[in-house]
């Protein structure tokens, strides 16, 4: 895979959309003007914080490819533990925890048909300053202040390319299956109760299964739920 490492840029996953390379290349930078999140959040990120896109061109079908949320997820844990990190847990759909605090945070895309802009930041120094933390939402939390280990953009980075491309293969070769397993032995409030917000309804119940399409099953006072999209949170449902 191909690399391209910038001083400053808006957000590398925009950037990665721009250039819409064939070739995999992962596009870092040091610092970044407009990251972006999830849902059309901003992401902001402290300098010495990690932030980099995958791009290229998976083939398959779109669910396929939206299937990597959770190979990326996987890989970013097995990267992080290849640094010497415990205690992470997955957050569904693709959040990586560390001791119950936001880690990392992936956000994948696809700008164009066939192409696939796969964005990553974690949060290794430093947390982006407190704004509004939704009620309930899991803080922030850096792997410095967590664990004392200081790790920078680039190693970081050389850990996570293979560890991607390991993953990805692994996806490729025996599909969803494995990735499915393991991504549950690391996951985060697996049998507990979870909220989870919709576009116009929230809904409580018991975190129970992720199904073999990626969707989230939860057991809720009616049964069961598959919840393909939707934002999770761990504390007490809020009055509205
Ligand atoms: O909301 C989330 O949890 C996803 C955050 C993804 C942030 C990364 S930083 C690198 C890449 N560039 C962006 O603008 N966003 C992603």
């Amino acid at each position: 895979m191909d690399r391209v490492v910038l001083p400053e840029v808006d957000s590398t996953s925009a950037e990665a959309a721009r250039r819409a390379l064939a070739t995999p290349t992962w596009i870092m930078a040091h610092r970044q003007t407009a990251g972006r999140g999830r849902r059309g959040r901003a992401w902001a990120m402290p300098e010495g914080n990690f932030a980099a896109s995958l791009v290229w061109r998976p083939g398959g079908d779109p669910a396929a490819m939206a299937l990597r949320s959770f190979v990326a997820a996987l890989a970013l844990r097995d990267a992080l533990v290849s640094l010497g990190v415990a205690g992470l847990t997955l957050k569904w759909p693709n959040d990586v925890l560390l001791d119950d605090g936001k880690l990392a945070g992936i956000l994948l895309e696809s700008p164009a048909p066939g192409l696939l802009v796969l964005g990553v930041g974690v949060n290794l120094i430093a947390v982006p300053e407190a704004t509004s933390l939704e009620p309930g939402a899991v803080p922030p939390i850096s792997l410095l202040s967590a664990s004392g280990l200081r790790v920078e953009p680039a190693v970081m980075l050389d850990a996570l390319a293979p560890a991607f491309a390991a993953r990805d293969a692994q996806f490729l070769t025996w599909g969803f299956a494995p990735i499915r397993t393991a991504w549950l032995d690391h996951a985060a409030r697996l049998g507990r109760g979870i909220t989870v917000r919709l576009p116009g309804e929230t809904l409580t119940g018991i975190f129970r299964d992720l199904d073999t399409d990626g969707c989230l099953v939860l057991e809720t006072g009616h049964g069961l739920r598959r919840i393909a999209a939707g934002d999770v949170f761990f504390g007490e449902p809020q009055c509205s």
